[in-house]
């Protein structure tokens, strides 16, 4: 056995101030509101317009977004390296393959969920293309509080239309060959089959109104008290 499997060395402590006091106190129930979809589909327009929303109402939100999260706790080797090292960049460091998006998504699922557990409306915006990786995220969330509080919102915006828009220029560079694993373009998608809320982002619709569409989901819920 691995001399770093010390699994049995850690126990888990409860704390005397729980979940449940905590929501209570927010009157609200923490969850995770995973949007998911193609890169331009407006992941992070509709969940920066779902955050302004709740926090007009008072809500307790965060939200975690992939181009920022990929500045941190999910940063790339390079930006590990002047300060750790290249071995330490090499082996936390994440880039687009698709063990590298694994990592990712776990990683930011973790971080999600114990969001969740503080009671907070946990927005997050990644593309996490495989549908296993955000089911074991839907797994951790769920094992740590209730099974409805993971809600998967697929953007489902055609290729055609987020390659059109293309903020960054990445689709372009992709098609240049430019960049290696874009997703829909060098990288699988694979569309979520059964997703709480799907979301039409090429019908013509406001981010502001599909924003509403999700809104009105948690409030059905009961997620708003
Ligand atoms: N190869 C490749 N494939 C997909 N996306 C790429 C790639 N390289 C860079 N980018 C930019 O990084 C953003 C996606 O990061 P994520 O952390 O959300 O990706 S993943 O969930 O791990 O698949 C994504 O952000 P969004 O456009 O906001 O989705 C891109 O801007
Ligand atoms: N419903 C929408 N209708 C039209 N344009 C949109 C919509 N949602 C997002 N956009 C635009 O599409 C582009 C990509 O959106 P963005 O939220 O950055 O996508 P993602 O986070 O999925 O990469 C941005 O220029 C944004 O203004």
């Amino acid at each position: 056995m691995s001399e770093k499997d010390v699994s049995g060395d850690i126990v888990w402590h409860d704390h005397s101030v729980d979940r449940r006091s905590r929501e209570q106190r927010l009157g609200q129930l923490g969850c995770v509101v995973w949007f998911t979809g193609l890169s331009g589909c407006g992941k992070s327009t509709i969940a920066n317009e779902l955050d302004v929303m709740l926090a007009r109402e008072g809500r307790a939100t965060i939200l975690l977004d992939g181009d920022n999260v990929r500045h941190g706790l999910c940063a790339p080797p390079s930006k590990l390296q002047p300060e750790h090292g290249a071995e330490f960049a090499e082996r936390f460091g994440l880039g687009f393959g698709a063990v590298d998006r694994e990592e990712n998504i776990r990683r930011i699922g973790s971080v999600a969920a114990l969001m969740a557990s503080a009671g907070l409306i946990t927005l997050t915006a990644f593309v996490s293309p495989y549908q296993r990786d955000r089911d074991r995220v839907r797994k951790i969330v769920s094992d740590s509080g209730r099974p409805e509080d993971f809600v998967e919102v697929f953007v489902d915006t055609p290729l055609e239309v987020c390659e059109a828009r293309d903020p960054k220029g990445l689709y372009k560079k992709a098609r240049a060959g430019e960049i290696a694993n874009f997703t829909g373009i060098s990288d699988p998608y694979e569309p979520p089959p059964k997703p709480e809320i799907r979301l039409d982002g090429g019908a013509g619709r406001s981010a502001g109104e599909l924003a509403g569409q999700v809104r009105q989901w948690l409030s059905d819920r009961g997620v708003l008290g």
